[in-house]
């Protein structure tokens, strides 16, 4: 498989929660490919969490340095690139995703909502209505997670490692597509 990739980075996006790091983690150590968390390169090069860049600088703040991040990563090859579930909304990111192939994780709502109802790490979460608010999110963001070149959604009982598979799976039918436009 990664010989058919010629190291061409892989973007997952998704909704948060659907598992973009977990299963990005995979498919880099199965690929033989490097692993980045775009979310995790903001924290560690601004010093603070997710949560205390949103309070400090607020959402648009926090939109500027993930696109900084996104810029410089896409100059690297053989790469998996988890990225933040709002990378989808700057028109201006689309341009370095399709650096690669985009990768769409999808999910129930109910899923992801059972996940993520103890977690306090992601900001957009801290509502009064959480399982809302995800549903509100993955409503204004179908349109722009559906322009990825592959949509994967997660089924009953799915390990990461059974959706890290099926994204592999599905990997030479895209490359094809490409060849043939
Ligand atoms: N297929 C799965 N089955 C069970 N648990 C999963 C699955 N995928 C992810 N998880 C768990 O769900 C939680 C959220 O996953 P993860 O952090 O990978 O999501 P994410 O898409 O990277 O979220 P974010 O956009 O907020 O960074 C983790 O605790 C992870 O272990
Ligand atoms: O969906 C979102 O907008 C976010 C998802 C997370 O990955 C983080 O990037 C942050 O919590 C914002
Ligand atoms: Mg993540």
């Amino acid at each position: 498989m990664s010989s058919l990739l010629q190291g061409v980075n892989l973007y997952l996006i998704g909704i948060m929660g659907v598992g973009k790091t977990t299963v990005g983690r995979l498919l880099a150590k199965e690929l033989g490919y490097g692993f980045v968390d775009t979310d995790d390169v903001i924290a560690q090069a601004t010093g603070k969490s997710i949560n205390q860049i949103f309070t400090d600088e607020g959402e648009a703040g926090f939109r500027q340095l993930e696109s900084d991040v996104l810029s410089q990563v896409c100059a690297f090859t053989k790469l998996t690139i988890a990225t933040g579930g709002g990378i989808v909304l700057r028109r201006e990111n689309w341009g370095y995703l399709h650096h690669g192939l985009i990768v769409w994780l999808d999910s129930p709502v109910e899923i992801i909502y059972s996940r993520l109802a103890e977690d306090t790490t992601r900001p957009l979460l801290q509502d009064a209505d959480p399982k809302g608010k995800l549903r509100s999110l993955l409503e204004q963001r179908t349109p722009l997670y559906s322009q990825a070149d592959l949509h994967i959604t997660e089924r009953e009982g799915d390990t990461p490692e059974n959706v890290a598979k099926r994204v592999l799976e599905g990997i030479p039918g895209i490359l094809k597509k490409a060849v043939s436009n």
